[in-house]
């Protein structure tokens, strides 16, 4: 009798060989060759094997390193690189940072795809909205609740944070501290109070032993998004039942922090609804939102959720970024000469003549040095220096720097790169406080070239209230204390890893703390 199965099984090994290994493999290397000679990005300069695929730029992103890596191909290629296949890094050299306004500010570009992947727990909110349409409506609900005037009214609180700190690290007992967790506590009272008007004390509560919940749900949530945009959800729904306590509180840190939000928008609804809120001096942000609510119309509406999720991303984006920027400051203090560190005291000596009483919102905007001390931070440690990056508009090619990019092009630049611009700034990786008030500097252009908020139409909206409390800790702080190096926190420990924003790779920053009085 014929057999018909001996005829098929040997056929189909190469067969399957070949579909699932050589087709797939032929593919790619007929897509690299395209990028390489016959994209319309091929004339544009850069290495080869960052055109070919992705590969190159997901490789560095999960080194930690990828504003780095961009920054040492602006080194070798010049001004404008090909980072991917289809993204394009630039940098302006000129003082006036044409195509960087052009760019973020005046053609109103959406954002590029990696945005899609930071939505709050799967809601929307500010930063994720890829749109510039979008964003320019929905950014029009919240931006007077972020302008000075308003942030202002908040620096009150700023103040009794600060002083709350000054006690904190004046009971160390000239102990050396690890001031990082300190700073963040200050920023999740203030940013709870701003936008729910919710009284947190987690600067209270803290002490070496204690944890608090909001802050780890912080630090692990930041990590998570990541690791969910690289990992694909199939992969990462099965590593994530991993049975290990700390694991699933890491996995979980994304409900903790949307529930917990969602208790206070809760709280505020019933504020709203028991009449209590239009006893309060200043608006919250969820009132605000409410406010939109009641006169717009109703598809324009923001859910209970969107107001979770928006407020979320206003502590994310808020906390990290600050307590990293005054970590640094910090510690880049702690190991100036004794004359610059004088002078820096001195201008904080006589505008607070008495140590426990912080200036008024005026006067600590107008100190030279401090701002100075303020912007040499946010340029060499700036929280969020990453590419921003943005699409290349629909309807025919952009001109970026002579070069022709069509629509969906990825472009964008980095304020990595832009800070330490040796055409711009003078010896650019010293950390010198005094550049910013050196008539022989290009002040303009240094000023034209800082830009540690990101930039135009997306930049960032809590600036005010960064700075504002950025300063009244760095005031308080260098007032009350000599604030002194620690073998511990060294140029190792102090190592910037990114991971989307900049953290210290020790995670911590411990500083020895003398009183002054
Ligand atoms: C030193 C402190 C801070 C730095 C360096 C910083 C930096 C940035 C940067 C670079 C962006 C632009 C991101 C992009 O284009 O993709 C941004 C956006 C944003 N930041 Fe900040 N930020 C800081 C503090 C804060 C604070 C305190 C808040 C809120 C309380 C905040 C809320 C936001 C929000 C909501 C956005 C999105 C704005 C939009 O797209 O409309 N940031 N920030």
């Amino acid at each position: 009798m014929r057999s018909f199965l001996p005829t098929v099984v040997p056929a189909t090994v190469p067969t399957i060989l070949a579909s699932t290994i050589l087709v797939p493999l032929f593919l790619l290397i007929l897509r690299g060759i395209y990028h390489v000679y016959f994209s319309p990005l091929s004339s544009i300069p850069g290495p080869w094997y960052a055109a070919v695929s992705e590969i190159w730029i997901l490789v560095h992103t999960l080194r930690c390193r990828k504003v780095r890596a961009i920054d040492d191909l602006f080194k070798a290629y010049g001004p404008v690189v090909r980072i991917a296949p289809t993204t394009i890094a630039f940098l302006d050299k000129d003082h006036e940072q044409q195509t960087t306004r052009l760019v973020y500010n005046a053609l109103k570009l959406d954002k590029g795809p990696l945005y899609d992947m930071v939505h709050m727990n799967g809601h929307l909110h500010s930063v994720a909205i890829i749109e510039h349409s979008v964003h320019a409506k929905y950014r029009r609900i919240f931006s007077s609740h972020y302008s000075p005037g308003n942030i202002a009214l908040l620096h009150p609180d700023m103040k009794a944070s600060a002083e709350l700190l000054v006690q904190k690290v004046l009971e160390a007992k000239d102990r050396p501290l690890d001031i990082f967790p300190g700073i963040h506590l200050v920023m999740i009272d203030l940013i709870l109070k701003s936008t729910f008007g919710h009284d947190q004390g987690a600067l209270e509560a803290w002490s070496e032993h204690s944890h608090d919940i909001i802050m780890s749900a912080i630090e692990d949530y930041g990590r998570l998004i990541l690791i969910q945009g690289i990992v694909p959800d199939w992969l990462f729904g099965v590593v994530r039942r991993f049975p290990n306590k700390r694991w699933q509180t890491f996995c979980s840190s994304g409900d903790t922090l949307f529930n917990t939000m969602a208790e206070f928008v809760r709280e505020q609804q019933k504020e709203k609804d028991a009449g209590r809120m239009d006893e309060r001096d200043k608006p919250t942000l969820i009132e605000r939102f409410f406010a939109h609510n009641a006169t717009c119309a109703p598809a324009d509406r923001l859910s209970f959720e969107d107001m979770t999720s928006e407020s979320m991303t206003h502590l994310l984006a808020g906390v990290d970024a600050s307590a990293v920027a005054v970590a640094y400051i910090l510690w880049r203090f702690a190991s100036q000469p004794l004359s610059v560190k004088q002078k820096i005291q001195a201008e904080l000596d006589s505008a607070m003549p008495d140590a426990g009483v912080i200036p008024d919102w005026k006067t600590l905007h107008n100190l030279p040095i401090l701002d100075a001390l303020f912007k040499e931070g946010l340029r060499l440690h700036g929280p969020i220096p990453t590419f921003l990056e943005r699409l290349a508009p629909k309807g025919g090619p952009l001109d970026l720097l002579g070069y022709q990019l069509p629509a969906g092009t990825v472009i964008g630049t980095q304020s990595w790169s832009m800070h330490r611009n040796g055409g711009i700034f003078r010896d650019p990786e010293e950390f010198d406080v005094f550049r910013w008030l050196d008539s022989d500097q290009p002040q303009d252009a240094m000023l034209q070239a800082w830009a540690p908020y990101g930039l135009g139409t997306r930049i960032c909206i809590g600036q005010h209230l960064a700075r504002g409390a950025i300063k009244t800790v760095l005031a308080a702080l260098l007032r009350n204390f000599d604030v002194l190096p620690f073998p511990e926190t060294n140029d190792e420990s102090m190592e910037m890893m990114e991971l989307f924003g900049m953290f210290p790779v020790g995670l911590s920053c411990k500083l020895n703390f003398r009183s002054r009085a």
